[in-house]
């Protein structure tokens, strides 16, 4: 199966190297000092366990330079995806087949309006990677990879299947799941918590941990984008908030969200596409989300980055 990768940082990065590493036939799109050093010393994954991969990939930031794929992984940010989509036409040229892998909800629904209806799979990534200098991607967990399935939730259709069983054969986690929404949206339940904030407090998931006022602001995030998700209709089972917060005691201290390393970098926020989005559903819905809507007024600000 031939693999395009747009934005190969901190997740498509690691995703890259894995299927490349494996032989499968992968391109990158990239932009900046990133290429330049793809292009010179290839793309490289360091590992939380010490391993070091480094591989040599064609990358481009034109798609039209490398041609028609059967499995496009968008890597970008929700702020970056209408460009990313209008750019990648070339590479979906073929009838190949979208993998998002943002965070938030909507990725999957953006891409079948631009590209069509069944042309987008759902993926959620339970992973903490960043690109820590260019063409190195850093893996900063051993947490448990991507749940990808197809619109519906199934993991046992076409293309979904296949997909599913080319990262498992290259050593990248794609666990088994009854319903790849309950995930997508479990996600955004425990992003609402982890990635507000550790981005607004400018802090750790340790940091969190260690805190009894953060911890109470982490349970009522978690509740409230909870209390969200059913407001919308998801498939989520009422014992949600709980598994959320009782997997939070075993996550690694060392973690912070892509969006809290986006704010130190001085990078655009996703905040639109995220907490913004859980108090945006809030308003519309009827459902009062007094800290996620805190910390949108936090983070806000700093959404269109130091430029
Ligand atoms: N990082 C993580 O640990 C996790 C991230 N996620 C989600 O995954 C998604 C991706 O996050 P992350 O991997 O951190 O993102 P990164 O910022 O590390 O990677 C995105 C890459 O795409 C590049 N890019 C964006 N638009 C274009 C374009 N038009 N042409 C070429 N390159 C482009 C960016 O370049 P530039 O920097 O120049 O903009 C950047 O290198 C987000 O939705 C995030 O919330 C989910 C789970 C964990
Ligand atoms: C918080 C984290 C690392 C969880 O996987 C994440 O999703 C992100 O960085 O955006």
């Amino acid at each position: 199966m031939k693999v395009a990768v747009v934005g190969a940082g901190g997740i498509g990065g690691y995703l890259a190297v894995r299927l490349a590493a494996a032989g499968n036939p992968v391109s990158v799109v990239a932009r900046g000092a990133h290429l330049d050093a793809i292009r010179a010393r290839g793309l490289t994954l360091e590992e939380h366990s010490g391993k070091v991969t480094t591989v040599q990939v064609p990358a481009s930031a034109d798609p039209g330079d490398l041609g028609p794929a059967d499995l496009v992984i968008f890597g970008v940010k929700g702020h970056q995806l209408d460009d990313a989509m209008e750019m990648a036409r070339p590479l979906m040229a073929g009838g190949g087949v979208a993998l998002p892998i943002l965070n938030g909800v909507t990725a999957t629904p953006r891409l079948e309006a631009v590209f069509g209806e069944g042309r987008a799979l759902i993926g959620t990534a339970q992973i903490s990677a960043e690109i820590v200098r260019p063409g190195v991607i850093g893996r900063l967990d051993s947490e448990t990879g991507l749940v990808l399935g197809d619109r519906d939730g199934r993991q046992d259709t076409e293309p979904a299947a296949s997909v599913r069983a080319m990262l498992l054969a290259a050593g990248a986690p794609a666990p088994e799941s009854d319903d790849v929404r309950v995930d997508l949206w479990r996600k955004m339940i425990a992003w609402n918590g982890t990635g507000t904030l550790t981005a607004a407090a400018r802090c750790h998931v340790g940091d969190v941990q260690a805190s009894p006022e953060l911890r109470r602001l982490y349970e009522a995030l978690v509740r409230e984008a909870y209390a969200v998700a059913v407001a919308a209709g998801a498939p989520v089972p009422a014992d949600t908030p709980d598994k959320v917060l009782a997997r939070f005691e075993g996550m690694s201290g060392a973690i912070r969200s892509s969006m809290a390393a986006d704010l130190e970098a001085g990078r655009a926020l996703e905040v639109d596409h995220m907490t913004g989005a859980v108090a945006r559903m809030g308003r519309e819905l009827g459902v009062p989300v007094p800290a996620t809507e805190a910390m949108c007024a936090v983070l806000v600000p700093h959404r269109d980055g130091r430029g």
